[in-house]
């Protein structure tokens, strides 16, 4: 072992321990975080007052994003979901999502909607963001999946670009670490929502 790390092996090892972190929760706990966290965001007068949310299909240990789209399409919003840019690598794509929604696998074994340039929601329509994060820390910064698709997607939020937008970083209680290394292009989030809390990090 070296004595010094570079800081992109001390990030890659914190993500590796965060992801152990939720790999260790239960399935009740799983379903509890979803339904808790769910709770939390549609108590939100941001979320109440949306009418269209860009969400994430949860995969694995993630917060489980499930019982938050059901209730939100129950009560008419738009929503979007993620899919990777077909030629634009490293960005995103946000696509409609509905009960008909056609669904394929991505590159990570990712459910995403069936590319259709038709069903394209750009950003700008979003009033609400919610971030899939493996770690968080209290100061707003976040850690995603390391491929830099949130930092892509949140560098033209963070320039002021998307003034109606709001992000909200979703995680597990256990994904909070003392401090989350960051660098330039990392954005820290105005808000994550806990089963435990919801977190307000701006002013
Ligand atoms: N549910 C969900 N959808 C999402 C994201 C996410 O984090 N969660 N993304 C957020 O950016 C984008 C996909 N980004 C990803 C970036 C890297 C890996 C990745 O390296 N996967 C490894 C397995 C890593 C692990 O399980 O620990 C692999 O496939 O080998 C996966 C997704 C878009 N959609
Ligand atoms: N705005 C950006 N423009 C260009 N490259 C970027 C930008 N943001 C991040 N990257 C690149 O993406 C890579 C991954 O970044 P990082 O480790 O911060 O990912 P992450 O925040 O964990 O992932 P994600 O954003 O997908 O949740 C970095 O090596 C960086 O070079």
């Amino acid at each position: 072992m070296p004595a010094q790390q570079s800081p992109q092996n001390e990030r890659q090892q914190l993500r590796r321990e965060l992801q152990q972190r939720r790999l260790a929760l239960s399935e009740l706990d799983l379903e509890r975080a979803g339904q808790q966290v769910s709770e939390h965001l549609l108590s939100l007068p941001q979320v109440q007052q949306a009418t269209t949310i860009g969400g994430y299909f949860s995969v694995k240990n993630e917060l489980a994003t499930g019982p938050a789209l059901a209730s939100l399409l129950a009560q008419q919003k738009q929503l979007a979901l993620p899919v990777l840019h077909p030629f634009c690598k490293g960005h995103l794509l946000f696509l409609s999502y509905d009960n008909n929604t056609r669904f394929v696998p991505n590159r990570y074994q990712i459910p995403e909607p069936e590319l259709n340039c038709q069903h394209i929601v750009p950003l700008a329509q979003l009033q609400v963001l919610l971030v899939p994060l493996v770690g968080f820390d209290a100061k707003g910064n976040r850690m995603g999946m390391g491929g830099g698709f949130y930092d892509r997607t949140l560098s033209g939020w963070q320039q002021g670009r998307y003034p109606n937008l709001l992000p909200i970083g979703l995680a597990h209680n256990v994904q909070q670490a003392e401090h989350i290394p960051t660098e330039g292009w990392d954005v820290p989030l105005p808000m994550i929502i806990t089963p435990y809390k919801i977190w307000h990090f701006s002013d």
